[in-house]
């Protein structure tokens, strides 16, 4: 193998941790990674008669060095561990043992400053839909790049990394998903490079680029890649499923792994070299990647192909453990790390670690990303605005002005609990439906170190304020009229008001909480019913609390929606008088004995509100440590 010189030059400016002449060298050796095989699995095993092994390797004595320009493809069937080695060398797995060395210009990778340092390109595009592609670069730019870099500067990168990926024409497109059309798969996957992009990092990983794009697609986006690494020398790593034979044409190394190992590490005349020397010669007309598939693929139609093709694998592992080629890993690496070591100035500041901004300029930038998001996305805007007018009216018409008899005052017994309930369910489910998904972003912009969990939270929190706030006084102010609720002071108007704007708040951060642990809208939208309903039957409407088991009682002290009722129905009856006209009798002298009747009297309503306000910070506190936990990204370098 060749050696070159590397230079890594020192950043010239602030304008960016890393600089556009990056050089030098990615490299790892004899690197494997075993993972616990789960108990029960073990037992299984056990069972059937097999090996009941405590650990499983995934990939093993793996070998290879990428200098800065180049592009290296990972190939391999499926289940060969291509993104097992994407991830292990990007450092983004979760348990297991990591063995040998994964260096970067000689130096073991730097937990402080790796997140900066690589970029890593997910195969799922998730990105906020109504955003055009520049606003979506430019907030990466503006989240990612240093508060010290003008805002200028942070334009003209931008337009640099539009420019690069070819996105200039459809800049102002929005990005659009499956209801609204936006731009094409492979401009978006585009727009996953350059948010990527913008820190100019030195490394890029890029997880199946090519997934779902036709041929002629995925050729241009692979020539884009090529082209930037090229120009910016970058270190580009990708996993790839048999790509046609002009993209192949684009990498500079391709690896190629069966079953956990390597069989191959170097250019593709190279291996059809190596396999031709093998008796594996590529058949006339034959795509390379095809034929390497076709030849390295354990395959597992039956015992007997098994068989054969796993003595074939084996033996082109063993043929590669000792070629010339892997032989000299070992001296390649350590030639690179002291031609590197010669000629690095100053690698420690190759890239600098830390957030790149403060707390208050991500809060700001990622609040009005939330509120352009909620702005734009007009039919769930006009969906929460319509079923709270919708409710208001099947309501206020179904319980229209209700007198002061005794069904009259029943009725407003009963609309007044319907109105918490409802509003507790028009509050949760939205929330709880989109969360989990705008979760997956941030969580992936997190992995790339972009912002702090607590100012994503904190923002995402204070941008559902103001369609909350609306949607329930769209809800209420009507309402309370229609129903004909006590009109005897203005004043209990506006504490209903501002008691059902506290309820949804409450709601909303109940929202929060369930949004951020479940796994995914759907399971949120089966949990949150179940939780909603809890607080409704213990809000000692529906069932005696006495008679429940001890075990649920203690849920009444924190069912917002028991809290809510009492306070709504004390500012209703409390200090009112009523005629007592009905002949039988069945009548209530008085608000006081309406409470009494319903066990509402206490605590005060005042009382009420703060209760709820407490349950909404603990609710808050609470969603916030899940929310850190849910949204942490894998990274683990050891
Ligand atoms: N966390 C895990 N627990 C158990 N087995 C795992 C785990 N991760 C990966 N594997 C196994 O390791 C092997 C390699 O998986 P990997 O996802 O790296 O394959 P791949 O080459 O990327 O396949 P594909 O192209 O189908 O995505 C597979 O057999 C897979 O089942």
């Amino acid at each position: 193998m060749q050696h070159t010189t590397f230079v890594v030059e020192k950043p010239q400016s602030n304008a960016s941790s890393t600089t556009s002449e990056q050089t030098g060298f990615f490299a790892w050796h004899d690197v494997s990674l075993s993972i616990a095989v789960p108990a029960a699995a073990r037992k299984a095993a056990a069972k059937a008669g097999g090996d009941a092994p405590t650990h499983k390797t995934l990939i093993q004595g793996m070998n290879g060095i990428v200098r800065a320009g180049e592009v290296v493809a990972i190939m391999g069937g499926s289940g060969a561990g291509k993104s097992t080695l994407l991830n292990t060398l990007a450092g983004r797995i979760g348990p297991g043992d990591i063995g040998g060395t994964i260096t970067v210009n000689g130096k073991p990778r730097n937990p402080a400053t790796w997140q900066t340092e690589c970029a890593y390109v997910e195969q799922d595009d998730l990105m906020h839909s109504t955003l055009t592609v520049e606003e979506t670069i430019a907030y990466s730019a503006h989240l990612r790049l240093p508060s010290t870099m003008s805002r200028a500067e942070k334009a003209a990168r931008v337009d640099q990394i539009i420019m690069d990926l070819g996105l200039n024409s459809c800049r102002a497109t929005r990005i659009g998903d499956h209801d609204t059309r936006g731009i094409s798969g492979g401009e978006r996957k585009r727009v996953s490079i350059g948010i990527e992009l913008v820190t100019n990092p030195a490394i890029l990983f890029l997880d199946e680029p090519t997934s779902g794009l036709d041929a002629f697609t995925a050729y241009n986006v692979i020539a884009n890649i090529k082209d930037i690494a090229k120009q910016h020398n970058k270190i580009v790593l990708m996993t790839i499923h048999q790509p046609r034979t002009d993209i192949l044409a684009l990498f500079d190394t391709i690896v190629l792994l069966s079953t956990g190992k390597t069989v191959w590490f170097g250019t593709t005349h190279g291996a059809l070299d190596h396999f031709a020397s093998l008796g594996f010669s590529l058949p006339p007309q034959t795509n390379p990647s095809d034929h390497f598939l076709d030849i390295i693929t354990l395959d597992q139609r039956s015992d007997a192909l098994r068989t054969e093709s796993q003595q074939r694998i084996e033996r082109f592992v063993e043929a590669w453990r000792k070629s010339a080629e892997s032989l000299s890993f070992k001296g390649d690496i350590e030639a690179a790390t002291r031609d590197a070591e010669a000629s690095l100035v100053e690698q420690a500041n190759w890239v600098e670690g830390g957030w790149k901004t403060s707390w208050a300029v991500e809060f700001g930038t990622l609040l009005d990303r939330n509120f352009k998001n909620t702005m734009r996305s007009s039919t769930a805007f006009a969906a929460t605005v319509t079923q709270s007018a919708f409710m208001m009216l099947v309501v206020g018409f179904v319980f229209f002005r209700s007198n002061d008899d005794y069904r009259g005052i029943q009725n407003k017994f009963i609309v007044i609990f319907f109105i918490c309930i409802n509003l507790t369910f028009a509050v949760v489910a939205p929330v709880v439906s989109t969360f989990p998904a705008e979760r997956l972003i941030i969580t992936r912009e997190r992995a790339a170190g972009t912002y702090r969990a607590s100012s994503a939270f904190a923002s995402k929190w204070i941008s559902t304020l103001p369609m909350l706030v609306v949607s329930t006084l769209v809800f209420s102010m009507p309402l309370y009229w229609m129903v004909g609720l006590r009109d005897d002071s203005i004043g209990h108007y506006f504490f209903f008001l501002l008691v059902l704007v506290v309820h949804a708040n409450t709601a909303n951060a109940l929202g929060l909480l369930i949004g951020s642990g479940v796994k995914d809208a759907q399971i949120g939208q089966v949990f949150a019913p179940i939780v909603i309903t809890l607080l409704m039957m213990f809000s000692g409407e529906l069932v005696n609390l006495e008679a429940t088991p001890v075990v649920f009682r203690w849920i009444q002290y924190v069912s917002i929606i028991a809290i809510t009722n009492k306070a709504l129905a004390q500012n209703e009856f409390l200090g009112r008088a009523f005629e007592c006209t009905d002949t039988r009798g069945v009548c209530y002298r008085d608000g006081q004995q309406v409470l009494d009747t319903f066990v509402l009297s206490s605590p005060g309503m005042w009382v009420s509100v703060g209760q709820n306000l407490a349950i909404m910070a603990v609710l808050l506190a609470l969603g916030f440590l899940m929310f850190s936990r849910t949204s942490q990204p894998k990274l683990r370098l050891k």
